[in-house]
């Protein structure tokens, strides 16, 4: 009985990588010094897998940013405004289509299925040029190899890849990137014959958009790619790994029919229907079925006798040496390795499984199966499943009630959105166009450092208090010059939107080294939530408070929403998710009812990964979208109308979802949109309406690049085109957090300059 791996964090276990990445980009490291760190990254990976007893290790699951950018890198696919002009693709060319350079923004880059991971969007169209141009796969098999450890070397699939591409610019958007498929296999065949050629006997292929639901066209691209490349395959092992939701029965029964696969793999962790699918429509005689038992999107601790018992039901439909226990996916969507968690206590760390321990779970469910259970070992891990069950501190009976009370009222407030607005502009004395901005403003080496020394107890309560009071003032002070309408605190006392919030309710613990990759080399350390949720005491009304006594101006309270804050942490997997969502919505309630009593009349509860929670089948996003809007509208249903409830979303993907948005009733909506301004637009332009308040981003926060005035008043001069005046909003994309103030200073002086000279046009017009 075998073992495997679908993936691995790469970002090491302190986060090695970003540390070298960053001092790389900043000059102050050599591009040596960074394949040094890379390389004994991956070597430590391989020999812990290896040690552990894994028999198929995956490579080429290490990325300097992406691993789709690197599929683009090994196609040769860079677009030409990168001025690449062939030969191996170095990290000049590479982290420029990653990050931009001096003179050029870098490539879109957006959510990979529906986790906090982005991935580089491949830009591709008729006169695309295909041609293999970054050996890294085969280096890095050669590399493991050196140290005696024969991997699996993991490619994106063809078909995956054209998938997730996009039209690049100029192209017809209806161009068929499938069409490409043919002059992209040719590489693939090269690589994989140089990958045989280096003595792999395995090569694993993700095939990941197989979960989705694909029309016939899309499935009939799978088999015409597999028959194409079934000759190169021969002397090969090949596995086809999809992951993240249930394979759809067609394309179950495409795959199974391909020839020359030896092997499948399933998520069987998201994919509960899949096993039935198996167990039902049967399974290819002869070929491997690499059963994803162990979670690789969260960091629980594997219900190890359960697992054992699905292993063995499937043994009798693939055969007891067909089967290959997994992971449900890759690893590198949780966190890397429960040593280094010192601050957990020893109950909490008992229900937990990081990477490095997902490993040995899988092999010792592998050697259960083969008749060497470890007893030990499947005691212990049944205790601490007990433990989890039972804890007293995993229930909180009152937020159990709370929760079940909320059932059969759908929680809206009483008066409709445009009579408030009405109500709150009496209040608010707000000019045309409002400008504001989204929350965070730049997080300074300074604001960091003093946030670091206060946690490790360097510096007393009182200094800590002292030096955000000083950076909020300095932040309020900057707007008020700057003549913005409604002001923000710029969020220095927070270290991440969601770990903050984690940090202060109930039900939640947080760890010191649970990084997940989120971008390139940014981190997110999402909190776990572990039991039943409340709010001990007010989380944020010290900080808004203090923010609204130093202008007169409206300041906004500044909330994350029950959706994000679910989406964006590790949650518990024994109840539903909506149920949770609850409990975090009555946490948030109490928190907007204490910011209103404290007199804050702007309230924004952030909402940016209610498009990212979406389900990716169709089928199950009413029912997600039906409980996540709910779970918005209880947190604020209870407010005054003179009350005004902002919501902020990020990623503008969501003309499908545009009802769900309404239905959510928030008074002012603030969405990232310039990366991709048609999209958002056409949805109003399609006739939908709209009442409430709603703010288009007008400039790309994520680039350094500072737009000008005109540029800007040109944006809203679009917006004005499809939206009524008297609800438009002006504002950026998103936070400014990531940015430095040398950008932000004179990208908000635009701003605010184009607002008012469309107030003058606007004034004049009448
Ligand atoms: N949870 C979440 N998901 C999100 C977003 C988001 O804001 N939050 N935004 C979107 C884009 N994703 C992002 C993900 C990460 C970061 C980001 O800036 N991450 C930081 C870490 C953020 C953080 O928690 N920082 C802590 C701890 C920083 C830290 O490690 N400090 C070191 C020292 C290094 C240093 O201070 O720089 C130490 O304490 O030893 C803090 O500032 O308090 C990073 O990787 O650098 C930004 C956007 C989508 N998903
Ligand atoms: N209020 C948050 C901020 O400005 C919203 C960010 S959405 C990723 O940082
Ligand atoms: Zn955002």
């Amino acid at each position: 009985m075998a073992s495997h791996i679908v993936g691995y964090p790469r970002m090491g276990p302190k986060r090695e990588l970003k540390f070298a990445l960053e001092s790389f980009w900043d000059g102050k490291s050599s591009a040596e010094d960074l394949q040094k760190v890379a390389a004994d990254l991956r070597s430590s990976i391989w020999k812990q897998m290896a040690n552990a007893g894994i028999k198929y290790i995956p490579s080429n699951t290490f990325s300097y940013y992406d691993q789709v950018l690197d599929t683009t890198a090994m196609l040769g696919a860079v677009p030409t405004r990168y001025g690449w002009t062939g030969g191996e693709i170095g990290f000049d060319t590479y982290f420029s289509m990653a990050r931009g350079n001096a003179s050029l923004p870098a490539m879109e880059m957006t959510k990979w299925f529906d986790t906090n991971y982005h991935f580089i969007v491949p830009e591709l169209g008729p006169d695309t040029k295909f041609s293999y141009s970054s050996h890294k796969a085969v280096s890095e098999y050669k590399e493991a190899k050196a140290l005696g450890i024969n991997t699996v070397p993991v490619l994106i699939g063809p078909v995956s890849y054209l998938l997730l591409s996009k039209p690049a610019k100029g192209v017809e958007k209806s161009f068929a990137l499938l069409s490409l498929l043919g002059k992209v296999l040719a590489v693939y065949k090269e690589v994989i014959a140089e990958l045989k050629a280096a003595g792999a006997s395995w090569i694993q292929f993700d095939e990941p958009t197989l979960v989705m639901d694909l029309d016939s066209h899309q499935l009939q691209a799978f088999t015409e790619a597999y028959s194409e490349l079934e000759s190169s395959f021969s002397g090969l092992n090949v596995l086809i790994e999809t992951y993240f939701a249930d394979v759809p029965a067609e394309a179950y029964k495409t795959i199974i029919a391909l020839k020359g696969i030896c092997g499948f793999g399933f998520d069987l962790v998201r994919g509960t229907k899949t096993l039935d699918l198996i167990k039902s429509k049967g399974f290819p005689s002869g070929k491997f079925l690499f059963a994803g038992v162990v979670d690789g999107r969260n960091i629980w601790a594997n219900d190890l006798a359960s697992s054992l018992s699905t292993l063995e039901s499937l043994e009798s439909v693939v055969g007891k040496d067909k089967l290959v226990v997994s992971t449900s996916c890759s690893l590198m969507h949780t966190a890397v390795d429960l040593v280094n968690e010192t601050k957990l206590d020893d109950e909490i760390k008992s229900w937990l499984a990081f990477a490095a321990q997902k490993i040995v779970e899988v092999n010792a469910l592998a050697r259960a199966l083969a008749g060497h259970k470890d007893q030990a070992f499947f005691q212990s891990n049944a205790s601490a499943q007990a433990s989890r069950k039972s804890s007293p501190r995993v229930t909180n009976q009152e937020v159990q009630k709370a929760a079940a009370g909320l059932k059969g009222s759908d929680h809206r407030r009483a008066t409709n959105v445009s009579a408030r607005l009405d109500a709150q502009q009496k209040k608010l004395n707000l000019p045309v166009l409002p400008t504001t901005t989204i929350g965070s403003f730049p997080q300074t080496m300074d604001v960091r450092r003093v946030r670091r020394e206060y946690k490790a107890k360097k510096i007393s309560e009182e200094e800590y208090v002292n030096a955000m009071k000083a950076e909020i003032s300095k932040v309020v002070k900057l707007q008020e010059e700057l003549d913005i309408d409604v002001l923000v605190h710029g969020e220095p006392e927070r270290n991440d939107m969601v770990e903050y919030f984690g940090e202060q309710l109930s039900g939640f613990a947080f760890t010191v080294n649970g990084w997940v990759q989120s971008y390139g080399s940014r981190c997110v350390k999402p909190p776990i939530i572990f039991g039943d949720v409340s709010r001990p005491k007010a989380m944020t009304v010290f900080w808004s408070s203090m923010a609204q006594s130093m202008t007169s101006r409206p300041m906004k309270g500044m909330l994350t929403g029950p959706v994000t804050i679910l989406n964006w942490s590790f949650v518990r997997n024994d109840q539903p998710r909506y149920e949770t969502c609850y409990q975090i919505a009555l946490a948030i309630k109490t928190e907007v009812e204490d910011l209103e009593a404290a007199g804050i009349q702007v309230i924004q509860i952030d909402e940016a990964a209610l498009r990212e929670g979406l389900p990716l089948h169709k089928s199950e996003q009413a029912f997600y979208l039906d409980w996540a809007v709910h779970s918005f509208r209880i947190t604020n249903c209870g407010v005054k109308d003179t009350t005004q409830i902002h919501t902020h979303m990020c990623y503008s993907h969501f003309n499908d979802i545009i009802h769900s948005i309404i239905d959510m009733d928030a008074d002012v909506i603030t969405i990232e949109n310039s990366r991709s301004d048609e999209k958002l637009l056409s949805v109003f332009r399609e006739g939908v309406k709209y009442g409430a308040g709603i703010g288009p981003g007008v400039y790309d926060i994520h680039s350094p690049r500072i737009p000008s005035t005109e540029e800007i008043a040109d944006r809203i001069n679009k917006m004005l085109a499809v939206l009524e005046t008297n609800i438009l909003w002006v504002n950026p994309d998103c936070g400014l957090k990531t940015r430095k103030y040398p950008e932000v200073k004179p990208a908000l002086t635009n701003m605010v300059s184009a607002a008012k000279i469309l107030r003058k046009q606007l004034a004049s017009a009448k």
